[in-house]
């Protein structure tokens, strides 16, 4: 069970609505002027990451107060609840777990008196066998040849962080293709096959619940096109695979239960990247880079459960996060990869933050009194820098950012990536400092411009400045490091739950427009005319129908 606090009523928020009042002006800038020690003091370092979290519109006091609010809201006892196995997903009635996924220390975790490692590692076992001997060849297709193409079926959780790994662990990989296939837009599939050969691909149909529409259409759509290929079903069994909770269903679909790659109730979908939904990780770069993703995970999961809160990297992150969403009114946060291979990293989290944390109801069953999770979203740099930058630097809304990037490159090519990094530094200083008016005149004057046009140019070319960011430095994408990078990630999202006094786990707002769209699929098989939806949706429903 999670502590239940109503966060506006708690001392810790009075202090700093009272503390946000008084500070809310100060400028960065200034911040940095008054305290030489600031990079120091707010900066934190895990192993080969460096989160420098000072260029924030924090000072010593503001930090303070968010720490008491974590104490406040009993974040502790959170945090020992979801290491514990005990069922802080109440609304489903289920743990939490993911944490036992990676858990390399093998130590007992506990859900009902039982310790869930053992099965935890058989299934890896199971992995390692299955991934060796497809990466090996020895595991052949049905006229005996080795496997060149994976297809991994999922969509959701069981998609958005394969592809994020596979993407941003590229450079490690190995001679199989992946491909992944998510949307029920036929396109999707029909693009896939396109260019695979039946007798030397194996598909992974990737699904917790293996009842989901997308994923199931579209298992069966691929398992069509394999069985007219001239495969026999009972070839079936050497070129599909399952990863899945639903043992019973999986059956149903014909897919041999020892091709089931099993995960349990426990882990929730966007979580599930470190169970067995991460079979396409572990065949794109094989099993022992996976597991270097799990212990860099559990790493951080060791970081967050065992340091003080003041030094603890994914409890500042939610923190400042609080601070800027629930005190300056922001809503949304960017994140910015300065790496090709992590294009992926905010697509994955905006399903990570925004189905854990998209939530009006608090754990006590009432609306909640203050804003929860932030909209998600970002780009690559500096391809973003061309794009949408524009609005963070002067635009008229507040965009907390965070910039992620790595020292070393996985690709030195001539100035590249110095020139990356030049622009990953100086946005977050641009950000920072901005740019005065006195500034901008200097500059145009000594362009030789009339004071005129001084006048009239210079307002446009002011940047105020004192907008936040943090930046993450990795010293270099590896599969344990981006392990360690998605922990904290997750874990910040798990800390802004308990302090909004929200379920992170649970996901029914994905509900009501599934079974709407159950009720429609019939309607719109019919040749009738549609009456039952409101004005709108028949309008539509009856154009679709005249045009199709
Ligand atoms: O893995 P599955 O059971 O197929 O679920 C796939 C996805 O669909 C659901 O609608 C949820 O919103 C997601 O959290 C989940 O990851």
């Amino acid at each position: 069970m999670l502590p239940k606090t109503d966060l506006t009523r708690t001392h810790a928020y009075a202090a700093l609505s009272q503390h946000f009042e008084t500070t809310q002006q100060t400028h960065l800038r200034d911040l940095f002027a008054a305290d030489p020690q600031r990079f120091d003091k707010f900066s934190l370092t895990f192993e080969d990451i460096l989160f420098d979290f000072s260029k924030n519109r924090v000072d010593d006091k503001t930090l303070q107060l968010l720490l008491e609010l974590a104490r406040e809201c009993k974040l502790e006892d959170a945090i020992g609840a979801m290491f514990g196995g005990s069922r802080i997903n109440e609304t489903e009635n289920r743990p939490v777990l993911h944490v036992a996924l990676r858990n390399r220390s093998n130590e007992a975790i506990q859900v009902d008196g039982k310790d869930v490692m053992p099965e935890v590692n058989r299934v890896l076992a199971k992995m390692k066998k299955f991934t060796d001997a497809v990466i090996g060849g020895d595991w052949k297709g049905y006229t005996g040849k080795p496997i060149t193409d994976v297809v991994n079926i999922g969509i959701g959780g069981s998609d958005l962080g394969p592809v994020m790994v596979t993407e941003a662990l590229k450079a490690y990989k190995n001679h199989l293709n992946l491909h992944f296939v998510s949307n029920i837009d036929g396109t999707h599939i029909a693009e896939t096959i396109k260019s695979l050969d039946p007798e030397t691909t194996l598909f992974l149909i990737a699904s917790k619940t293996f009842t989901t529409q997308e994923t199931m259409t579209n298992a069966h759509s691929a398992r069509s096109w394999f069985l007219e290929s001239g495969a026999q079903r009972d070839d079936v069994a050497k070129h599909f695979a399952a990863l899945s909770t639903n043992s019973k269903e999986v059956a149903a679909f014909g897919i041999d239960t020892e091709n089931m790659f099993e995960f349990w109730d426990w882990v929730g979908g966007r979580y599930s990247l470190w169970s067995a939904i991460g079979l396409s990780i572990a065949l794109g770069i094989g099993f022992e880079r996976f597991e270097e993703l799990l212990a860099g995970a559990h790493a951080a999961d060791n970081h967050f459960r065992n340091t003080d809160f003041k030094r603890n990297i994914p409890v500042i992150q939610a923190l400042l996060g609080v601070w800027y969403i629930n005190f300056f009114g922001t809503e949304t946060q960017a994140i910015l990869p300065y790496d090709q291979y992590m294009h992926r990293f905010a697509a994955y989290f905006q399903q990570g933050d925004m189905e854990s944390n998209g939530k009006f109801v608090g754990r006590d069953g009432r609306k909640v009194e203050h804003q929860t999770g932030p909209v998600i979203w970002g780009e690559p740099g500096t391809n973003g820098q061309h794009a949408f930058y524009q609005l963070i630097h002067q635009g008229t809304k507040l965009i907390p950012c965070d910039f992620i990037a790595p020292a070393q490159s996985l690709n030195p090519l001539g100035e590249h990536h110095a020139i990356l990094l030049s622009n990953y530094f100086a946005q977050t200083e641009a950000l920072m400092n901005g740019k005065s008016q006195e500034a901008v005149e200097a500059e145009l004057r000594a362009e030789g411009k009339s004071d005129e046009a001084i006048a009239e140019l210079a307002p446009f070319k002011v940047f105020e400045g004192n907008r936040p960011t943090n930046s993450f430095l990795l010293k270099k994408v590896t599969p344990y490091t981006l392990g360690s990078l998605i922990a904290f990630y997750e874990h910040k999202i798990f800390v802004q739950g308990v302090i909004w006094n929200i379920f992170s786990f649970d996901q029914w707002g994905v509900e009501l427009g599934k079974q709407l769209a159950k009720n429609i699929l019939p309607e719109l098989k019919s040749d009738e005319k549609i009456s039952s939806h409101d004005a709108s949706t028949n309008g539509l429903i009856n154009q679709y129908k005249a045009w199709r």
